[in-house]
């Protein structure tokens, strides 16, 4: 086992969320065991790039992984917390950086360990000061560069950490169940707040996602007349942003290629549950289906049409058992093409 020391930063959204994210992934690895967090810091922005300010934290953690592959698992939790590698040095939803591997050298393309910029950056070495003692091979080199950077124009300042998402929301369930006259002591709600904290995570795993990144496009030979590409009964759950209920059924997604692009089919369907998996009405899943297809196939047309049962409307209120709701969205040939629209609602019946 190696010790390991990570800087870990973010200045988009919900700062803390991603962070907590990212320390919560790493250490489900079974190859991470994470010893210490430190405390959480607002630091300015370090650079010329003009953006937010930072939250940044240091870990310490000990594993089995070598260098490049625990390089590997830390690109794969950024790419999976949204982070979009646009501008060096610029805004993430979450950055995290090798500081330290035991007394490891390393100078790769990719890697270079110490992280070359340690001792420019107090957001790095005030949080990496909470992880170590007098004992620790730098710890004078830090403390002498922090004495530096403190002349200089880099703020930082201690930040309560916040609750992780998880624990907010088994602590909002448990206030519930007390509010409703419940028990949450006894033994059928014990773990009700945990499952219900994990079933939020899991049906509502767009909601921190700001794009739709999972497709891959495909060129065929140009034909003069293309012809529409149909994937229909494509199964979906959501939740209602009125009522917090699900609503659930069907969404049938057409589209007429342009220039010989198309997309992988069963990128359509998981479309559908980026945008599906998150606090919304019919009416923007079916707007949102359509317009984020258009977006990134160009093509000539594109037709949604969803058919949704509401456990809003059957649960509560009118109470109107086994109603559906069809909604509809065309852009296009089949917003401007009678013919084009009548093709796709026939393809239907
Ligand atoms: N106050 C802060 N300022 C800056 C931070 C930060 O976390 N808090 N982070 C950066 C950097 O973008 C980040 O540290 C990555 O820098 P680095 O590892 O040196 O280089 P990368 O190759 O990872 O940078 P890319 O942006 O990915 O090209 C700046 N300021």
């Amino acid at each position: 086992m190696q010790t390991v020391y990570l800087s870990l930063g973010s200045n988009i959204g919900d700062k803390q969320y991603y962070l907590h994210e990212a320390v919560q992934v790493l250490g489900k690895n079974p190859q991470i065991l994470i010893e210490k967090k430190s405390k959480f810091y607002t630091t300015s922005p370090v650079g010329e790039v003009i953006q937010d300010d930072f939250i940044n934290l240091a870990v310490r953690l000990s594993t089995t992984l070598s260098p490049q592959e625990l390089l590997l698992v830390i690109h794969d939790i950024e790419t999976a917390l949204n982070r979009e590698r646009t501008i060096h040095w610029g805004p993430r939803t979450i950055d995290i950086d090798i500081l330290f591997y035991g007394d490891m050298i390393v100078n790769e393309e990719t890697l270079i360990i110490p992280h070359k910029e340690i001792f420019n950056r107090l957001f790095v070495l005030i949080p990496l000061l909470d992880l170590i003692d007098n004992k620790f091979a730098y710890f004078s080199k830090i403390t002498e560069a922090i004495d530096n950077l403190k002349k200089t124009n880099q703020e930082i300042r201690e930040v309560a950490e916040e609750m992780p998402a998880q624990q907010k929301i088994e602590k909002a369930i448990y206030d519930i169940l007390s509010a409703v006259g419940e028990n949450p002591e006894r033994e059928g709600l014990l773990e009700t707040p945990t499952r219900v904290a994990k079933m939020y995570k899991e049906i509502l795993s767009s909601q921190h996602l700001k794009k739709f990144t999972e497709y891959k496009l495909f060129e065929i030979e140009k034909t003069s007349t293309e012809q529409m590409v149909l994937i229909k009964d494509i199964p979906f759950y959501s939740m209602c942003e009125h009522h917090m209920l699900p609503f659930f059924g069907k969404v049938h997604v057409a589209y007429i290629p342009s220039d010989g692009k198309i997309i992988g089919l069963s990128k359509i369907p998981r479309l559908v549950d980026y945008v599906s998996h998150k606090l919304s009405v019919q009416e923007n899943i079916t707007r949102d289906v359509a317009e984020i297809l258009n977006e990134i196939l160009e093509p000539k047309g594109v037709a949604v049409v969803v058919e949704a049962r509401h456990m809003c409307i059957e649960m509560r209120g009118v109470r109107k058992i086994n109603s559906l709701t069809q909604t509809s969205f065309y852009l296009g040939e089949f917003d401007k093409n009678r013919d084009k629209k009548t093709e796709f609602l026939e393809s239907l019946l």
